[in-house]
């Protein structure tokens, strides 16, 4: 295959947008369009404020102002897109079934067969066809074919390249990814369209971090690491809950066996609990699959990481119900962080909004203060719960754009995203502020502990 000069890819979201972002910036002879249905978001990628991107990443702006108009599109016209590149990147959203067969635990692929159609339709010379999102193990067998059903008799090829990033240090782990992982198959032309490919990373990533596979191992692949990432979270929450009734202290135990070469000191951080759009989604479809081709344990097994991860959220809003004197009805409840972890504008599947619902049924108020997150976000995160009236969380729930205004009469803070300036924060101003007793739970173990009893706190950790 002639090397790569056009690239479009599909979904203009938090993986599409960063990732080719990197991909133009580090190859500026390959034009790189993308493409998006939804107006909105592709007029703010395009707009003139670049501290309004739909997307916040740190060096992400950085990166639009330099390649934007130069050699990177951000477009609605699909078509348009499909037609000139030789590579297509699906990036779309794959979120968990709300309905029908797999409700709540398969991964809904309408966005993506809606993106085999059209390039099908619109494909007049041959393409090789990506999947960046993360799908199903043998969905790359679905997408052939309806590719080959319905196309203009053009060859797909189909490669997988799932994303490993991780949002609020995705520009970095785009830069320097640990691997880049290519699925495809192992036939002549299988093989060309994985080098052509591999081309393109090479501008920047060292060639032995480009691993490739056959499809079906890469599809999986993706489901195996977040898997994996997942569990040790639930592992090391769950020793949080031992800790709490054995005076050990999480963090250090997380540093004993983290020194282990063999278990390693990442990830290990214990929490209010996991969130974000990914790790729930890939673990409910892994279950989903297993249990699709009979392998109940399996399925099993890897569910216990999600049903641990709700207790945890469950087992914080317990712990500030019960030391509140086992009621928050009509108490202010100050929320610092919002977003599902520090440095990014994303809350999909943020600990804070479940936490935030429990005590809502306990009629508590709660102020939040994010730095990233919009009012209207947070309104929308709750609602879409179903669980209280729109009139019930705009009455009880106040949105506000300063930590101070935050703590106001507040009888207690709870902390749910690790942002860093929550820890040097005017801790005395706050204390003056706030009911007494004051007490702060700390969802995330990152507050300076001793210095804030000095002040008069009371302070309650995870796993401490
Ligand atoms: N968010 C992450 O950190 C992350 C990391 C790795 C992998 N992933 C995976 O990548 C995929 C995308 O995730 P995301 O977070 O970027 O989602 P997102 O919701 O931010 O973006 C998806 C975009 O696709 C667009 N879209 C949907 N259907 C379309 C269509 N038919 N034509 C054109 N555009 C369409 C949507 O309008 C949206 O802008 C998912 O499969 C996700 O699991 C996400
Ligand atoms: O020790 C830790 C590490 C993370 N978290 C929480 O776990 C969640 C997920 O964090 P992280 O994995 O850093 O962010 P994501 O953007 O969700 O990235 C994950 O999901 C992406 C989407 O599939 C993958 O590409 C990434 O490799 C994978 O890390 C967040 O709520 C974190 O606060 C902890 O509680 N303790």
């Amino acid at each position: 295959m002639k090397g790569v000069k056009n690239i479009c890819c599909i979904g203009a979201g938090y993986v599409g947008g960063p990732t080719m972002a990197v991909i133009a910036l580090k190859c500026p002879h390959i034009k790189v369009n993308i493409v998006d249905i939804n107006e909105e978001r592709i007029a703010a990628w395009n707009g003139d404020d670049l501290d309004q991107l739909p997307i916040y990443e740190p060096g992400l702006k950085e990166i639009v102002a330099e390649t934007r108009d130069r050699n990177l599109f951000f477009t609605t016209d699909i078509e348009k897109g499909i037609e000139e590149a030789d590579l297509i990147f699906i990036s779309v959203n794959t979120p968990t079934k709300t309905y029908g067969k797999g409700k709540g635990q398969a991964a809904d692929l309408k966005y993506i067969e809606l993106c085999a159609r059209k390039i099908a339709e619109v494909a007049k010379e041959d393409k090789i066809v990506i999947e960046k999102s993360t799908l199903p193990v043998r969905t790359a067998e679905a997408l052939k074919s309806i590719l080959e059903n319905t196309g203009n008799g053009v060859n797909f090829e189909i490669l997988s390249n799932p994303e490993f990033l991780a949002e609020g240090t995705a520009v970095e782990d785009l830069l320097s990814p640990d691997r880049v992982l290519i699925g495809g198959d192992n036939t002549e032309t299988g093989q060309a369209a994985k080098n052509a490919l591999t081309e393109v990373y090479a501008n920047w990533v060292p060639k032995e971090r480009i691993l490739q596979t056959n499809v079906w191992s890469s599809e999986l692949s993706k489901l195996t690491a977040n898997a994996f990432l997942a569990q040790r979270i639930s592992s090391i929450n769950a020793m949080s809950a031992l800790c709490e009734v054995t005076e050990a202290d999480v963090d250090e135990v997380a540093k004993a066996i983290g020194m282990d070469s063999r278990i390693g000191a990442k990830f290990l951080k214990s929490s209010v609990g996991f969130g974000g759009s990914c790790f729930q989604k890939d673990i409910l479809n892994l279950v989903y699959i297993a249990k699709s081709f009979g392998l109940q344990e399996v399925a099993d097994y890897w569910e216990q990481v999600i049903i641990l991860n709700d207790y945890q959220k469950r087992r914080f809003a317990d712990k500030i119900i019960k030391e509140s004197y086992n009621t928050v009805n009509g108490k202010n409840i100050a929320f610092f962080g919002w977003a599902f972890k520090k440095d990014t504008n994303d809350t999909r599947e943020s600990a804070a909004i479940y936490v935030a619902d429990y005590l809502l049924d306990e009629q508590a108020d709660i102020i939040v203060y994010d730095p990233k997150v919009s009012k209207e976000q947070i309104y929308a995160d709750l609602e879409y719960l179903n669980t209280h009236s729109s009139e019930e969380i705009r009455a009880r729930v106040k949105v506000v754009s300063s930590p101070y205004e935050a703590v106001e009469k507040a009888h207690a803070i709870a902390v749910l995203t690790e942002w860093d300036e929550f820890i040097n924060y005017d801790w005395s101003k706050i204390y003056d502020a706030m009911l007494k007793p004051a007490n702060v739970f700390d969802g995330r173990n990152i507050l300076r502990k001793e210095e804030l009893s000095e002040i008069g706190f009371k302070v309650f950790n995870i796993g401490k």
